[in-house]
């Protein structure tokens, strides 16, 4: 080594550590600059969002971010309009355009791809304690602006100064309670960002002066007037935003493949179903979900219900009856039938008439075969005596031999013949049509189906949803309850082609009835037994429900005028002495005739009246009077059942002839006056007249 060569060395290696030090710095300083940045936006979103707390909100700033050790949050906000996730951006001139965001030259969508993430995991996690998946909202601020409505994905994109307005407009979703647990878990989720880690550095830290202020608030009249709305807004009902944890995750559940919802009365599958249309539209930015069901009038009544749930969503998801899908796929395909029932029944008469001797030789009700062949034998689209044959006829209790059914054959080609010589399709055709016309030219544009009381609908209805829908995961879902069937002649799932595997859920809480409602109404249905879809014959499943209330009033009358009076007296008292509101009474029937003749004493008595097949579920003045089936899907406060077979309030017995068609209808009448009873939340009054 020459002298003076460590003297060289040492400079050198102190020009390194300069350099480095100097590097260091140079980084330091922009951390620094960006820190500052963000915790200047921060301090203005604080400040923005501040009058919120004025409406019940909580704001929970500089979280962490779950799952990162660095990134956070800059803001949670709490309250009436649920939960949103708020990330502010200080950035020049973002541009927003094909779905993506750029600033300058970059394209910085992922940093919004990593939000709706986040407020995806968050929805999850919140799912635990019941809130509803569409409560949560990614939203991004842009620091400084007004103006700005966009949306990315699942995020929203506002200018920083319409921020509260943005928030106070989703009115009151969320009750105190409920945000009070979804704010403890919350707190949990998104941890407190700690101190930072300790710089060693030998270098005197900085002493910070105080930040100026970020200009352009929004004006205290419109903050104001923001506050005051969300304040003023009508609250929607609890389930529209939080549930019980197990609905709240069985709406976020997926299956891979049909699955089925199934639970007694009252369990909130049709609150599931609802909440998983619109989970499932806000996952899939493209097509549309069709929530449907067998009665006409129920899907205006939902479509009402879902218009409060989620507004944003309303073009995404469609509600129409499973006739009213047929005739708009025969419509759009130039299939023009003609349905005209008073004829169609006549034409059936005719037939009656022609080939009805050695059938009532079995079973002398003309009704029951007339089931049969709309249910069993069209209800399934048959077309051979020999698949007529081999059809295992679930549900129906009669046994029927080959030659019995040859002889059932004989009627329904009798009645078909004469549809065809008179040109005319009955609502069965109208469905076994559509089913055709779907399988030359398929129903695109719907990523899901939900069938809500799936257990109403014949097996060629359920072949032609699960057609529209595919058997992608979550295409279909099934709604329903074995024990609220209605109508003859079930059928399989498996029958129907459709397999369900194990994707069932069964729901186990009651949220509508009193437990002494549901006692009555279990009691009318005791003894009798049902079969499923699934293609179990089961007892029921007995839910349970913390509610309580004053007995049913099941009233035997010795005339019809006693009963009438009784019954316009129950209504009267309801009103007056307890307070209902008319509107929240129904009236339930068995028959139209029984709708009708309602509708005449309660007109006598100068009660305003509304049927059932003119309710969407628009809150009215008036006392709904309708036949059970018309009322499926639907609940009221009250529910008075006139007429009733005083037979129905008696204890099912064993009978002697458990095959027989009466017995099957008595099992049937039975369920449905479960239906009619179920209906209610707090009241019941079933009145019979005793026979002579
Ligand atoms: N988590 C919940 N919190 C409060 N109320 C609820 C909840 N879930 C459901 N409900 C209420 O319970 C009632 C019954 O719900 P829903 O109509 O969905 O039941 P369902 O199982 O479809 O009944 P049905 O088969 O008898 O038609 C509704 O009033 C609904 O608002």
């Amino acid at each position: 080594m020459s002298a003076g060569d460590s003297a060289a060395d040492e400079a050198d290696r102190q020009r390194q550590l300069a350099e480095a030090h100097e590097q260091a710095a140079r980084e330091a300083r922009q951390l620094s600059m960006n820190y500052e940045a963000a915790a200047a936006s921060e301090k203005a979103t604080a400040r923005t969002l501040a009058p919120l707390s004025a409406a019940g909100y909580c704001l929970l700033p500089d979280r962490g971010w779950p799952g990162s050790r660095s990134a956070n949050v800059d803001m949670i906000v709490i309250g009436p309009g649920g939960v949103f996730i708020v990330d502010t951006k200080s950035w020049a001139s973002p541009v927003i355009a094909g779905g993506r965001v750029f600033r300058g030259q970059a394209d910085v969508t992922d940093e919004f791809d990593r939000l709706a993430d986040l407020a995806w995991k968050t929805e999850a996690v919140l799912a635990e304690v019941g809130l509803a998946p569409g409560e949560v909202h990614p939203v991004v601020a842009f620091a400084g602006r007004r103006g700005v409505d966009e949306t990315i994905g699942s995020v929203e994109i506002v200018g920083e100064n319409d921020l509260v307005k943005h928030i106070a407009r989703h009115g009151r979703r969320l009750s105190q309670t409920s945000i009070d647990r979804v704010l403890a878990k919350a707190i949990d989720y998104f941890p407190v960002v700690g101190a930072p880690t300790p710089v060693l550095a030998l270098v005197p830290e900085p002493v910070v002066a105080e930040r100026d202020e970020i200009a352009e608030l929004p004006s205290p009249e419109d903050v104001q007037d923001a506050v005051l709305e969300s304040l003023m807004a009508e609250p929607i009902e609890e389930w529209m935003a939080f549930l019980s944890p197990d609905q709240a995750k069985l709406v976020r559940r997926s299956f891979n493949g049909p699955s089925r919802i199934r639970g007694a009365a009252g369990t909130g599958k049709t609150v599931v179903g609802l909440h998983r249309a619109a989970y499932l539209a806000r996952s899939n930015p493209h097509g549309k979900v069709l929530v449907t069901t067998f009665v006409n009038t129920l899907p205006q009544v939902l479509k009402n219900l879902f218009g409060r749930l989620a507004p944003e969503l309303a073009d995404r998801v469609e509600f129409a009856s499973v006739h009213q899908l047929a005739n708009r796929i025969l419509r759009e395909r130039g299939v023009k039938l003609r349905l005209d029932p008073t004829r169609t029944d006549l034409l059936f008469n005719q037939a009656w008439d022609e080939a009805s001797r050695p059938l009532i030789a079995i079973e002398p009700d003309r009704t029951y075969w007339e089931e049969e062949i709309r249910h069993v034998i069209k209800g399934r689209g048959l077309t051979t005596l020999e698949q007529y044959r081999d059809c295992a006829r679930t549900g129906r209790s009669r046994k029927l031999g080959p030659n019995q059914r040859a002889d059932v054959w004989k009627l329904y080609l009798a009645y078909d013949r004469r549809l065809r010589e008179s040109r005319l399709c009955d609502f069965e055709d109208q469905i076994l049509s559509a089913e055709l016309a779907l399988r030359s030219t398929p129903l695109t544009g719907y990523l899901a189906v939900i069938v809500d009381e799936a257990q109403d609908l014949s097996c060629a209805m359920i072949r032609m949803l699960a057609a529209i829908a595919g058997d992608g995961p979550d295409a279909l879902t099934l709604i329903g309850d074995g024990q609220q069937t209605i109508y003859p002649g079930g059928y399989t799932l498996t029958e129907a082609g459709v397999a369900l595997g194990n994707r069932g859920v069964v729901m186990e809480i009651n949220y509508r009835n009193t437990a002494e409602i549901l006692d009555a109404a279990r009691s009318i249905v005791e003894g009798s037994s049902f079969t499923d879809i699934e293609g179990t014959s089961t007892a029921a499943t007995a839910p349970t429900t913390p509610r309580h209330g004053p007995t049913p009033e099941l009233m035997s009358f010795g005339s019809l005028a006693a009963h009438d009076a009784a019954m316009v007296r129950h209504v009267r008292e309801a009103v007056t002495v307890v307070g209902t509101d008319l509107g929240d009474l129904a009236v339930l029937c068995f028959t139209r005739r029984d709708v009708a003749r309602s509708m005449r004493v309660f007109a006598d008595a100068g009660i305003p009246t509304l049927e059932l097949t003119k309710y969407d579920g628009r809150t009215s003045n008036a006392l709904k009077i309708g036949t059970i089936k018309r009322s499926k899907g639907l609940e009221f406060k009250q529910v008075l059942a006139p007429w009733v077979d005083p037979a129905l309030l008696r204890r099912r017995l064993g009978r002697s002839d458990e095959s027989s068609a009466q017995s099957e209808r008595e099992d049937r009448d039975r369920r449905e006056l479960f239906v009619a009873i179920t209906r209610a939340r707090d009241e019941v009054w079933v009145g019979s007249v005793a026979r002579k």
